[in-house]
């Protein structure tokens, strides 16, 4: 192989990365728009994505996306759940909801570092394993951030947690059967 060709395989190679990684945080920020919007947590199905990112692409590749997506939002483009009204920038991510977009990285990098720690086991227990412990760690982050802002204790849980675990369940769901689904399809 010579040199020529090699660059040519790394270069394609770095195109095919930066696309699914551009993709990836598409995909979250349409998850982002499709919200029911709550104060001072949204409802959203970034949770699905989150997850489903985790399972598919792996521990690096997922965190990378949100990552580059929480550096989009950032930078003030308006790819949060609550952009608009509300505006993007480093105000926004010190927010109410800041918690949960860092955890958004810390899940899916839980979710596909567990789902492949657990490789040669069934892919639904595999997948169901790790978007739990995804979503308890994101939760976590989610939060203990929001308590500086509602305060610790019952509040905090009717703020941040009770109205979305029905709704998270059911995402979490949809992504372990369409993982289980995708897999059982490859090994037919
Ligand atoms: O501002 C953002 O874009 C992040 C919103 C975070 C919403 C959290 S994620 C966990 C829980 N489930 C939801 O549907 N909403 C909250």
């Amino acid at each position: 192989m010579n040199l020529e060709t090699t660059q040519s395989q790394t270069l394609a190679k770095l195109t095919q990365e930066i696309s699914i990684i551009l993709v990836g945080t598409i995909l979250l920020t349409l998850s982002a728009k499709i919200v029911v919007p709550f104060y001072p947590v949204p409802m959203s199905t970034q949770t699905l994505v989150v997850l489903g990112l985790g399972l598919f692409l792996g521990p690096v590749r997922s965190s990378l996306v949100v990552v580059t997506y929480l550096f989009e939002g950032l930078l003030g483009l308006p790819v949060f759940a609550g952009t608009p009204p509300a505006l993007a920038g480093p105000a926004y991510i010190a927010g109410p909801t800041g918690g949960y977009l860092v955890g958004f990285a810390l899940a899916a990098a839980a979710a596909g570092w567990i789902v492949q720690a657990l490789q040669g086991l069934r892919p639904a227990f595999r997948a169901s394993v790790a978007v739990f412990l995804g979503s308890i760690v994101m939760y976590c982050a989610g939060l203990l951030w929001l308590g500086g802002f509602v305060g610790y204790g019952e509040k905090l849980l009717n703020a941040g947690l009770y109205p979305f675990l029905l709704g998270d369940l059911t995402k979490a769901t949809i992504a372990v059967v369409l993982y289980t689904a995708y897999h059982n399809r490859r090994a037919v």
